[in-house]
């Protein structure tokens, strides 16, 4: 085993879609068929070399490789471990993936979801009992050779066994009771061949990511990391093992790796607390991660020089961290010049963390401007309640007078070419604010129409004006900013650009109201109003870390508070209040997920409880998962929510708490993640469990989320079997 020491200033990973996405542009070019292979892999190359160039420019003593992927790190660890499903097996690895994550001749991807609690995806990975394991140690001993090439020699990132099997689903067909887990004898076989191979190569160090261990743990998922680190240290011919934990502390699992053979632990200093004292740590490297890979703020230099000193005494050797990937930060600062100075002094992005990693490691880290101190109130109020459910169904009954079984939509509709066109054309001054309305506006009086003459009971205007559903309020509110380039990959080649929360929040004036009172005045029937609500702005914008995150929210709700007035005053009887994240941010750990949910339900109603009996209030979550969570969602006091459900097989009606529900809900039962349209017999079968699960007065028709991203033709056919269904139900 080689003995180099470990580096003294490191990160865990960084971005890899490229500074000017770069590998999106590759990938959807190779995917439309418009380059071959050859070019994709030629921009893949060029990313990682300027990444790597750029990191030793930096100063950085331990850059990482195979930290790189065309599409998701999970896929590639399965393709590592030979174990993609062998209906995805295509003749390149690049061509294997993409069948993985996208589908490939009919056959639908692999399920995809949220990477812990970062809003970036992966693709869940199938383990049966008969699934083989081959290794195939191709990609990250390439990413060492390339970086050699270079004359940088890094450390290659492997996601670990444990995380990896945790992360798994189990195969279609695998028995009752068969857990991934099981197989994990089998899976080091396989990474034992992977650590020989980089052994062979001359690796000094290598990384195993296991941050399934900061989430609570069975006894036997403890021990089972024990044996798997026991086995793994016990090789003779392999790298040294550095196995890191990020997104929270380690916990129940700090001792069972301490007493692992394992050489380097690294640790989340940011979220996690500082690790006890073990003996096993005494001739550890201990990966302190000081600096924050999941925000866009400057380090306190003295607060990480403190914790740095802190965990000096209990480990051989501290080394200086990111607390995890920068994958879910932008690339760079220094391209953003629109953003007031007052802002940039106090921001980092992945270039500058790099930058700090390695001044905190030399002790010559700078001092930070404060954040400002808040002007409003960041106390919340307490929580207010509305009228009884039963006395507002009684008023917006009166007010509404709509049928049983209402049909209506999640907000967007397609997201045309023409509309993109508008307001690329808007920003760079092609055509001016008059103009853009009048085009705005036509698109909502086309969606108005549509839906009139496909029979919807509750209108929307469509969300032509919003890029983004986030964005677009961060575009209106003070106390926000949104960058140039500022792109931050969410799954495969999507990227989205989160804005930043910096100082006070403020609703200078109505934000859709215009929009809304516009589609209302087309029509006789009820058009509900828009908003995106206080959890999920917070979650997918990066927020100030100043103030706990109870009182930025506050502030947050505060402004749609004043939104939900204003469509109220302008006539607006009913007001969808979206929460798709709110599943998102619930914590890792069970015993931090009540207070959670105690500041988030709390947000949620103080932006919706001033409005009035008659106003119908509605919230949609997506994203599945809603049952964990189903209690909370009765909490939020809305009178309608509409979940995902189609996706899922309707599995959220076979739920207990479903027959709890005391309010309206809309199981969704049109995929909108897929292209197809679902038959009218398969609608009325989905509503006809819906029904049974439910009094048949409080269920409500509705797609599984917005169509923004589909075409009018699919949009068209499957809201007319939609509205079909319903009158089908209606007619008895
Ligand atoms: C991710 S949830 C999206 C909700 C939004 N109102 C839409 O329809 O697009
Ligand atoms: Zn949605």
């Amino acid at each position: 085993m080689p003995t180099t020491p470990f580096p003294d200033s490191t990160i865990l990973g960084y971005p890899r879609i490229g500074p000017r996405r770069e590998l999106k542009r590759a990938l959807e070019s190779y995917w439309d068929g418009r380059s071959g292979l050859a070019e994709l892999r030629a921009t893949g190359r060029r990313l990682r070399a300027d990444t790597w160039t750029d990191l030793r420019r930096r100063g950085l003593a331990g850059p990482v490789s195979n930290t790189f992927s065309s599409y998701d790190q999970v896929l590639d660890a399965a393709l590592a471990l030979g174990a993609v499903p062998a209906r995805y097996v295509r003749d390149t690895p690049e061509d294997t993936v993409f069948a993985a994550a996208r589908g490939a001749d009919g056959l639908p991807p692999l399920r995809m979801t949220k990477w812990f609690d970062t809003n970036y995806h992966y693709l869940v990975p199938e383990i049966g009992p008969d699934t083989t394991f081959r290794a195939d140690p191709g990609k990250p001993v390439a990413e060492v050779r390339e970086a050699r090439e270079l004359g940088i020699e890094t450390r290659p990132v492997l996601l670990g066994p444990v995380t990896f099997l945790l992360l798994a689903e189990a195969a279609p067909g695998a028995p009752d009771g068969f857990a991934p887990l099981d197989r994990l004898p089998d899976v080091l076989t396989a990474y034992e061949e992977l650590l020989g191979a980089l052994a062979d190569e001359g690796v000094a160090w290598v990384q195993l990511d296991e941050p399934a261990l900061v989430a609570d743990r069975t006894p036997a998922e403890l021990a089972a990391t024990a044996a798997a680190y026991e086995r793994l240290g016990g090789l003779t011919r392999r790298p040294a093992l550095f196995v890191a934990s990020y997104f929270g502390g380690l916990g129940e699992a700090l001792p069972v790796l301490a007493d692992s053979p394992v050489e380097a632990i690294g640790v989340d200093l940011v979220r996690g607390d500082v690790p006890e004292a073990l003996p096993g740590l005494r001739d550890k490297v201990l990966v302190a991660g000081v600096v924050s890979g999941r925000d866009v703020w400057r380090t306190d230099p003295v607060a990480a020089t403190a914790l740095l000193d802190r965990v000096r005494g209990i480990a051989g050797q501290v080394a200086v961290a990111t607390s995890c990937s920068l994958l879910h930060v932008p690339y760079d600062l220094a391209v953003e010049p629109d953003l007031p100075a007052e802002l940039t002094g106090r921001l980092a992005f992945a270039a500058q963390k790099v930058d700090e990693v390695v001044a905190l490691a030399a002790g010559t880290a700078g001092s930070v401007p404060a954040a400002p101190t808040p002007t409003r109130p960041v106390e919340p109020p307490p929580v207010v309640s509305r009228a009884p459910y039963a006395v507002r169904a009684a008023a917006q009954a009166a007010r509404l007078g709509l049928p049983e079984l209402p049909v209506t939509t999640i907000g967007s509709f397609p997201q045309t070419a023409e509309l993109r066109t508008t307001r690329a054309d808007l920003a760079a001054g092609r055509v001016g604010a008059a103009e853009y309305d009048g085009l705005i506006r036509a698109e909502i009086e086309r969606v108005v129409r549509l839906q009139e003459r496909l029979g919807v009971d509750v209108l929307v205007h469509g969300e032509p004006e919003r890029n983004d559903m986030v964005q677009y309020f961060a575009e209106h509110l003070d106390g926000f900013a949104v960058t140039r380039h500022g792109w931050v990959q969410s799954y495969g080649s999507r990227c989205t650009r989160p804005p930043i929360l910096h100082g006070d929040v403020r609703r200078a004036a109505p934000i859709t109201v215009g929009w809304s009172t516009y589609a209302q005045s087309l029509t006789d029937r009820p058009v509900k109003g828009m908003l995106t609500g206080p959890v999920t702005i917070v979650a997918w914008s990066f927020v100030r870390t100043d103030l706990p995150l109870p009182a930025v929210v506050h502030q947050v709700a505060d402004a749609i508070r004043g939104e939900v007035a204003d469509l109220e005053a302008a006539g607006i009887g009913i007001v969808q209040v979206d929460e798709p994240a709110l599943r998102e941010l619930l914590p890792l750990r069970g015993a931090e997920r009540a207070a959670y949910l105690d500041w988030a339900v709390a947000a949620y109603r103080q932006a919706t409880s001033g409005a009035g009996d008659a106003t119908q209030i509605h919230t949609h979550l997506c994203y599945s998962d809603a049952d964990e969570i189903l209690t909370a969602i009765d909490a939020l006091d809305a009178d309608v929510t509409s979940i995902e459900s189609a996706r899922s097989h309707g599995r959220i009606l076979g739920e207990p708490a479903v027959r709890d529900f005391a309010r309206g809900l809309g199981p969704g039962v049109y995929d909108i993640h897929s292209r197809r349209v679902p038959s009218t017999d398969e609608i009325v079968a989905q509503l006809r469990a819906a029904t049974t699960a439910l009094p048949t007065g409080r269920v409500w028709v509705n797609p599984d989320c917005g169509l923004k991203t589909r075409a009018y033709p699919e949009v068209t056919a499957a809201l007319t079997n939609l509205v079909a269904a319903a009158r089908t139900l209606r007619a008895g």
